[in-house]
């Protein structure tokens, strides 16, 4: 119960309501009794609106797991796919591993823990690729319009930039965490007039914007 009510804790740093990990200590907390109040709170899920793209227009939300040499999961590929096709953007949440056993140190029961990484934008934008190459089916290309944010709310080192997967793929984006957004195939003037603001390549956006949005 003690563990229980730390996780609780732990979880009101971010917005209590959004994702099932929350979902999951309120039901548990409930199982046993344990009074909750929620103090709602900021997340990347609303603090996303920053990079000019409106929340009313996002679709689901993906999380993109690190590929090993003999996982490379693609699931989350149809959701995108899904997304695009009704015109909506989709915020990708990228995999962070921390706390982790390599599988000799969790056979031998070794608490030794591997460096915590922290997929970047580029890694994701390569794993996508990736995928759109095996699955062809045309969810996105390299030439598809998208938004990498780093650290967000942060003062000082808050980064966000847009262009094409394949620009966003060069730039760096600093120390985590990190999050991409693929926009979606509708946007609204205000998006574009918005996003202008962070892109590097104005004549190249106005060209993309012509071609895929007619606005
Ligand atoms: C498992 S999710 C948890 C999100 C958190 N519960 C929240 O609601 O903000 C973690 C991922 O969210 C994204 N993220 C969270 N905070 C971020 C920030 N300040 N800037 C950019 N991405 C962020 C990153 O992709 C990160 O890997």
């Amino acid at each position: 119960m003690i563990e229980l009510l730390i996780e609780i804790y732990k979880s009101l740093i971010n917005h209590m309501d959004s994702a099932t990990t929350h979902a999951d200590l309120i039901i548990r907390a409930k199982e046993l009794l344990i009074p909750i109040q929620t103090i709602h709170n900021a997340s990347i899920m609303n603090a996303v609106g920053a990079c000019g793209l409106q929340l009313y227009n996002f679709g689901q939300t993906i999380s993109i797991p690190f590929f090993t040499d003999n996982w490379r999961p693609d699931s989350f590929y149809d959701r995108i796919k899904e997304n695009r096709n009704l015109g909506l953007h989709t915020l990708c949440l990228l995999d962070i591993k921390v706390k982790e056993q390599s599988i000799e140190n969790l056979a031998r029961g070794r608490k030794i823990y591997e460096f915590p990484r922290y997929m970047t934008i580029n890694q994701a934008i390569m794993q996508l690729l990736e995928i759109e190459e095996n699955r062809k089916q045309n969810a996105y290309t390299s030439e598809t319009l998208a938004i990498g944010i780093a650290r967000l709310g942060s003062l000082t080192e808050q980064i966000i930039k847009a262009g094409t997967l394949n620009q966003l793929l060069s730039e760096d984006f600093g120390p985590p965490l990190h999050s991409l957004i693929i926009v979606g195939n509708r946007m609204h003037i205000l998006e574009a007039d918005y996003i202008k603001y962070f892109v590097a390549d104005k004549n190249k956006f106005d060209e993309i914007v012509k071609r895929d949005y007619k606005i």
